[in-house]
Formats: C-alpha cells, structure tokens, sequence
C-alpha cells in the first residue's frame, strides 16, 4: 500500500491543544483553528496531540476525541487537511488520519535500535494500513539512538512505513535519513525550525513545528526563495527568524510560554496549558507576539 500514499511534504502545524480556563479540552476552537492556518498561514496540515499539542497529559480519552474533531473538521471542510496523530493507532485509523507518528518509549528505554523497531512495528500492526512515521525527539525522550539507524531495514518490517520527523540537530544522522529515505520515497520531515535551512540544504521534505501555527506564511516565502535557488532571501528571513526565537528563548519559551504567543498572535483562546507546565504570564507571551507581528508586517 505504501507506493499509493501522497508524499508528506512542505510545512505541517504542530497544533496547541485548546483548552477552557476550567482545564477541560475545548473542541468549539478547532473549526476556527484550521480556518486560521490555511488563511492566515497557508498551512494545510496539522500534526497533533504531540509535544506542542500536550499529548502526553492529555487522557486517552482527550487525545481521541481531539484527534476525531481535528479530522471530522479538517476533511469536512477541506479535502487537503491532513491530520497525523501521535498515539492510538487503530482510533487513528478509523477517524481518516493520514498518518501516525511514534515516539520512542522513554521510561523503559530501548537499548538499541532493534528495540525500537519492533515496537514501532507492533503499534503499526494496529493500524497496518495507516502511513507510518518514526518520530525522533531525543530532547524530550531522552532516546539519542541514531534515527538513521532506526530507519535501517525497517521496510522489511513495517509495510506502511512512510518516513521520518526528525527534531534533532545531528545534522550527520538527518543526511543519513534523507539519503536513505530516497530510495524508499519516504518523507523526512524537519522539527527545529530555527534550523529549518540547513535541513533544507540536506533535502529534508518537509518541516513539522510549533511556530508554523503564528509563523508558517513566512515560513512558506523562505520555501519559495529555496525553491527558486535564491539564497540571499532564504538565508535573510532564516536569520529574522532565528533572532524571533532567539528573543523568545531569552525569555523562557516553552510550550506554556508558545501557546500564550499563540493565543495573542492568532487571538484564539488556547488557554492555559496543563500542568506541570504553569500558565505564562500574558506581558511575556505579548513581548513575543509584538516580535511575530513585527516580523509578518516586514513580509
Ligand atoms: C522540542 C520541540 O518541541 N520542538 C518543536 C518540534 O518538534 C519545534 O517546533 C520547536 O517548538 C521550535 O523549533 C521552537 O524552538
Ligand atoms: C513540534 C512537534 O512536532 C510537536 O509538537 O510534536
């Protein structure tokens, strides 16, 4: 089935999860989410319940019925919405997702790349039909296996397998995902998008992140001037871009700090986050957003 599967390709939102200010997940948001990323952002696929989006303190229950909302709205209104869900893989497959991610279990480790695989291949066995992506994250799982070496054979056990989305900055083991991935047709999908250019440079596919949901229209310019061969454009708005993050970063961006930004530069109500993370005092998130804003004003 894998040969049939559209390419994952260009910029997917990794979406914040809307919550009330009473902590319940607010589906009423979602409908006017995927309306702002396609006008406002030229974004036109979403990748949810990950990091940005709080998966992991969402219940089982939450990540279900956000995942059914997101696509129910998503192919609803546009034929072109993609959704890509974190977990639950058999829900995944019978809402319409177009694809799932998997992270590596990060209580347990794997101890090598073999361990990995085949858990990877027993949450696809759930959805065997489903496009299947590895989901490399080491700051977050702690599992710092070379992705290259996770993808190494896994063809032969996974059908579906459709690529990687890689938030890592070893640029050596992306190159080696992206040159392996050539012969398969499979997506390699880049995750910090600070660093987007030299991913870009590698032949990444695509870019999965947190800021494409307030900056993706920008982000969308800087893969034109790529397309086009025009470095000096590339490399300029990479650099205003860099300096934003950079800005935010001094402050303590995190996702509390980002779903606030999120909120005032979209002006949806995100809400706050749940805990651990602690709600982000607003004239932060505003600091921030005047920098976003700034910068789609100059574009
Ligand atoms: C660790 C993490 O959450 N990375 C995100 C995607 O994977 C990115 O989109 C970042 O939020 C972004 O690059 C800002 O640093
Ligand atoms: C950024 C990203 O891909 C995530 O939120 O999981």
């Amino acid at each position: 089935m894998s040969r049939s599967v559209k390419k994952l390709t260009g910029l997917v939102a990794a979406t914040f999860t809307p919550l009330t200010a009473e902590g319940e997940i607010n589906l009423s948001v979602i409908g006017p989410y995927i309306d702002y990323l396609i006008e406002k952002q030229n974004v036109k696929s979403v990748f949810i319940n990950g990091t940005t989006g709080e998966g992991c303190s969402l219940t089982v229950d939450e990540r279900k019925q956000l995942a059914a909302a997101w696509c129910q709205h998503g192919k609803g209104n546009y034929g072109q919405q993609k959704c890509i869900k974190g977990t639950r893989a058999r829900h995944a497959a019978s809402i319409g997702a177009d694809g799932i991610a998997v992270i590596s279990p990060s209580y347990f480790k794997p101890i090598n790349a073999d361990a990995l695989r085949l858990f990877i291949k027993e949450v696809s066995a759930f959805a065997p039909d489903l496009p299947m992506y590895y989901y490399h994250i080491p700051s977050m799982t702690g599992v710092a296996l070379d992705a290259a070496d996770v993808l190494n054979g896994i063809e032969q056990m996974i059908p579906s397998f459709q690529g990687v989305k890689y938030t890592g900055t070893d640029l050596r083991d992306l190159g080696q995902c992206v040159c392996y991935s050539q012969s398969h047709n499979w997506s390699v999908m880049f995750g910090v998008d600070e660093q987007l250019l030299g991913a870009l440079v590698l032949g990444v596919h695509g870019a999965v992140g947190s800021t494409y949901n307030y900056l993706g229209h920008i982000v969308n310019q800087m893969l034109a001037a790529f397309d086009n061969g025009n470095h000096m454009q590339t490399r300029a708005l990479q650099f205003e871009f860099m300096e934003v993050i950079t800005f935010a970063k001094n402050l303590g961006f995190d996702v509390s700090v980002n779903k606030q930004v999120m909120s005032e530069v979209s002006g949806l109500a995100m809400g706050p986050p749940r805990l651990p993370l602690l709600p982000c005092p607003v004239s932060k998130a505003q600091a921030i957003a005047q920098k976003i804003k700034d910068f789609s004003q100059r574009h």
